[in-house]
């Protein structure tokens, strides 16, 4: 890890961002300021625009409006550099392609031989690397997985495969960790096998932001809470932010927002093409 990057107090800026889908608003005027080194869970109902924060972060989405940073560089820096992973949803994934799981793992260390010199770049037997394999190794082994590590990966189970696509974030090795849902669909023990992960990750140093909704887990083990449906709902301490007075107005943003998006729907200045 780049430790001159977790000098900042802000691991990621975002300042005054709208994103949208054909035209039709997901996020706007949001505002963050996630903190360096700590961990942070997303909550927000279905349909918040959570998963979209996570593409504009990773700068797969283009945002309509707004400065995204992280470690006060822009995140094309970033992107370059691999230094932020990310871990989509399981259900985002085409699983078909017949690959391993640690080739699946594996890939995860190409931002780090794209910095080898560019004949270095040309030898098959980079995959074979000591730092690659050992990284691929403590991942798959942190996540309880090195013993599949010869199956394709289509051949797992819905609840494994998310262990080995935390495994990939792992293997990154990256400053920052954007986990879109990593706790959906894992049973209790492989619930607590990740949140021991992610404490450990936080502990070495490292931002997690993990989109969330298990509240017991995030009461339990973040450090901060940004609550968000369309717009910032609030951001602050779990102890506040996961309160029931707060949740239940996150709730009543949640069926506001339906009542909204029927209306858009039937707008002819919004509607999409
Ligand atoms: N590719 C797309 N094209 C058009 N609309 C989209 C697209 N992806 C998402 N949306 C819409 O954008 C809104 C926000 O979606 P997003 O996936 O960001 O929500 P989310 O908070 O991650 O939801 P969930 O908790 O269900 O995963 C939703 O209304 C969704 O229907």
């Amino acid at each position: 890890m780049d430790t001159s990057l977790a000098m900042h107090t802000a691991a990621i800026e975002v300042k005054g961002l709208y994103a949208a889908y054909q035209r039709q608003p997901v996020l706007e005027d949001i505002h963050l300021s996630l903190p360096a080194g700590r961990w942070t869970a997303i909550v927000g109902p279905n349909g918040a625009g959570k998963s979209t924060l996570f593409h504009v972060l990773t700068g797969s989405m283009k945002p309509l409006r707004g400065q995204v940073d992280a470690f006060g560089k822009a995140i094309e820096h970033h992107r370059k550099a691999g230094s932020i992973a990310y871990m989509a949803q399981r259900e985002a994934i085409e699983w078909d392609f017949p690959i391993s799981v640690w080739e699946t793992v594996m890939s995860a260390r190409y931002g780090h031989m794209r910095q080898d010199a560019w004949w270095r770049r040309l030898l098959p037997a980079r995959w074979h690397e000591q730092r690659h394999c050992h990284a691929v190794e403590k991942a798959l082994d942190d996540v309880n997985m090195m013993a599949f590590a010869d199956r394709p990966i289509g051949a797992l189970s819905g609840g494994q495969k998310k262990r080995v696509l935390l495994a990939r974030a792992l293997a990154q090795e990256a400053s920052i960790l954007l986990l879109d849902e990593p706790l959906a669909g894992v049973d209790p023990p492989s619930e607590q096998l990740i949140l021991d992960v992610l404490k450990r990750e936080r502990e070495a140093g490292r931002t997690i932001v993990m989109v969330t909704h298990d509240m017991p887990g995030a009461r339990r083990y973040v450090d901060h809470v940004v609550l968000i449906n369309r717009f910032i709902r609030g951001e602050g301490a779990p102890d506040e932010m996961l309160s029931d007075s707060k949740l239940a107005e996150l709730a009543v943003s949640s069926i506001e927002q339906s009542a909204y998006e029927v209306s858009v729907a039937g707008s002819p200045a919004l509607a999409t093409k």
